[in-house]
């Protein structure tokens, strides 16, 4: 098994290099690429880990080598919010980046599945499809938006709210990685039962919950080691469900129900070729139901701006 992250020496690359060079199955190789030119002492400080994940580094001109033979390729590449930033503010940096990180992926590991973590997910995840329909070796069933991140703060609120074990709870987060589109199913949560206005306050905590890490930290970047926490419970989950166990996690992926989006999160149930199902979510509460229809035509329109800079 070899994972890539692109993007590996900043916050998030950093913290989620470290969970899978001691979590990831003995016998796996790490690839850690990056254009910043500390990204070969980030592969040599995890090295001296002991496990038997194989750890190399990968500067700008060593993408190709990053990449080859990767059966899972994590990006979180780019430039992270500052306060008073949408994650769409991000596009113009972000955009082109993904891009051509994801041209290398069709070059060197087509067959590859693809973790979009960078900003803005709604979108970049439109772009990387595009792109790899433009180099002919797209499979919907290998690219991923990862929103793990939502369902983890979801279940860390619910628990610290009601006293219980989060790791006992089960909170299913759909939609899509911005403001309202993420989509919390406060009604689906078995065992827990929430009043109206808590249903509204953790629904808006959960869907600002970026914002209040971007704000605390006052400038100096958004939520990272929550995020490599996140991206490394999808990347072994990813990874337990290519060595044939059954598991099932939430992801920004391509459906083709005209009803949502053209990608939408979903309960999808992983395999060794990426996607195997994708469940229903199930259904959802009147508020649940407003707030869907809502703020469907804005992830729509963050689709289409992801189709455009591709095409236009
Ligand atoms: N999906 C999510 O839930 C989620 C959560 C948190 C952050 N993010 C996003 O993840 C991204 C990264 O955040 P961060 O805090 O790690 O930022 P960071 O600035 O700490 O790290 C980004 C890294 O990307 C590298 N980079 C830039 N351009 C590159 C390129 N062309 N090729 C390879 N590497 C390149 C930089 O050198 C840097 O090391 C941001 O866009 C942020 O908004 C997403
Ligand atoms: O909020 C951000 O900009 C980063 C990330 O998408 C998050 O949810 O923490």
């Amino acid at each position: 098994m070899k994972v890539a992250v692109l993007g590996a020496a900043g916050g998030i690359g950093q913290a989620l290099s470290l969970l899978l060079k001691t979590q990831m199955p003995a016998g796996s190789a790490l690839a850690l690429y990056d254009v910043a030119p500390v990204v070969p002492g980030v592969a040599v400080d995890l090295s001296h880990i002991p496990t038997d994940v194989k750890v190399t580094g990968h500067g700008k001109e060593d993408l190709g080598d990053a990449l080859d033979g990767a059966d899972i390729v994590l990006i979180p590449a780019g430039v992270p919010r500052k306060p008073g930033m949408d994650r769409s503010d991000l596009f113009n940096t972000n955009a082109g980046i993904v891009k051509a990180l994801v041209e290398g992926c069709a070059e060197h590991c087509p067959n590859a599945c693809i973790g979009i973590i960078t900003n803005p997910v709604n979108t970049t995840v439109a772009i990387a499809a595009e792109t790899l329909k433009e180099k002919g070796v797209y499979d919907k069933n290998k690219l991923f938006g990862v929103t793990t991140l939502d369902v983890i703060r979801a279940e860390t609120f619910v628990a610290e709210l009601k006293g219980l074990d989060p790791a006992a709870l089960h909170v299913p987060v759909i939609g899509g990685h911005s403001g309202t589109t993420i989509l919390p199913l406060l009604s689906q949560i078995e065992g827990v039962s929430l009043t109206d206005d808590e249903v509204e306050s953790l629904t808006h905590r959960i869907q600002n919950a970026g914002t209040e890490v971007v704000e605390a930290k006052a400038g100096g970047g958004s939520a990272t080691l929550s995020m490599g926490q996140a991206a490394a419970r999808f990347c072994l989950s990813l990874i337990a469900a290519m060595q044939g166990e059954n598991v099932v996690e939430y992801t920004y992926v391509q459906t083709d129900d005209s009803d949502d989006a053209a990608f939408f999160a979903h309960p999808v149930r992983l395999s060794a070729n990426g996607v195997d199902e994708i469940l229903s979510y199930g259904e959802l509460s009147d508020f649940e139901t407003k707030a869907k229809q809502d703020m469907l035509e804005g992830l729509r329109g963050d689709i289409k701006m992801g189709v455009d800079f591709v095409h236009g």
